[in-house]
């Protein structure tokens, strides 16, 4: 692998006395597309929190980018990144949420204009035309100037997708996207999802529990049990011939459930 654009060692997380990411190591390509599985609690949603510095760590490093992000050495003792640091950093990653957050009195353009014409600096006009690019991308061209209100939930989450991409990061981060979805709004969010990741050379990673959309989505899944990674392949060799008994119970409790792997 060329230098990654994600790198991961020894990372350690504990919430009080709760060991929540325990001694994980993995590096992410640039461009790759990963999906992370695995049974709730697993520590899934942490590591995406984490990577968009919402969560301290308790010990190990990460690196975005080439540089740390959140300890940077100074005279070899690893101290706390400082805000500037972090603010800096936090530039290279977008994430979308389950709860699409979209500011409820902003307009549907507005939403996806604010963080660049605020944080970037950008002009109103160059924030707006690609804005209305990314609402043709999601399919919403049409409801720029709708209300977050007058939106159905898989609309919200288009924007919500819309306004992430709108900074231009490196690399996008998917947590349960369609988990507070009604069931038939799911899958126009998911489409729009594939396109991205066929389309675009954007590094992404994608927590979800819907394993034929991991399927479809990821380049490479990654399951979790216990804030460590019991088994990662490309999603053929993961869902049709897992090798660790942790991997084969836990997809053989979904196919019981009736989803599709
Ligand atoms: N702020 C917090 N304070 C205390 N415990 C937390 C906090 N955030 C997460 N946890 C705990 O950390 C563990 C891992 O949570 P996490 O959300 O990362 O799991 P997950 O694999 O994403 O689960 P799910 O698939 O249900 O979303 C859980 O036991 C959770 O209760």
């Amino acid at each position: 692998m060329d230098q990654p654009i994600i790198r991961i060692q020894n990372l350690e997380k504990s919430f009080g006395t709760l060991r929540v990411i325990d001694g994980l190591n993995f590096d992410v390509a640039k461009g790759e597309k990963l999906a992370l599985i695995g049974p709730s609690g697993s520590g899934k949603t942490t590591i995406l929190r984490i990577l968009m510095t919402l969560e301290d760590i308790s010990g190990g490093r990460i690196e975005v980018c080439g540089e740390p992000l959140y300890h940077m050495s100074k005279g070899g003792a690893e101290v706390p990144a400082d805000e500037a640091h972090l603010h800096k950093m936090r530039r290279h990653i977008g994430m979308v949420f389950q709860h699409f957050n979209l500011f409820p009195h902003k307009s549907v353009l507005q939403n996806i204009t604010l963080a660049p014409v605020l944080t970037k600096g950008e002009s109103r006009a160059a924030a707006e035309k690609r804005a209305r690019e990314l609402l043709d991308m999601v399919g919403l061209a049409d409801k720029a100037d709708y209300m977050p209100s007058q939106l159905s939930g898989g609309q919200k989450q288009r924007v919500a997708i819309a306004r992430a991409l709108a900074l231009q990061p490196q690399i996008m981060l998917f947590d349960e996207v369609t988990s507070a979805l009604d069931p038939e709004l799911v899958e126009e969010v998911l489409e729009v999802m594939k396109r991205l990741a066929n389309e675009t050379d954007m590094t992404m990673l994608l927590v979800t529990h819907e394993m034929g959309f991991a399927h479809d989505f990821a380049d490479r899944v990654l399951f979790f049990d216990k804030g460590r990674i019991v088994e990662q392949g490309p999603p053929d060799q993961i869902f049709t011939a897992p090798k660790q008994d942790r991997t084969k119970s836990f997809l053989r409790k979904i196919v019981a459930a009736g989803q599709r792997v």
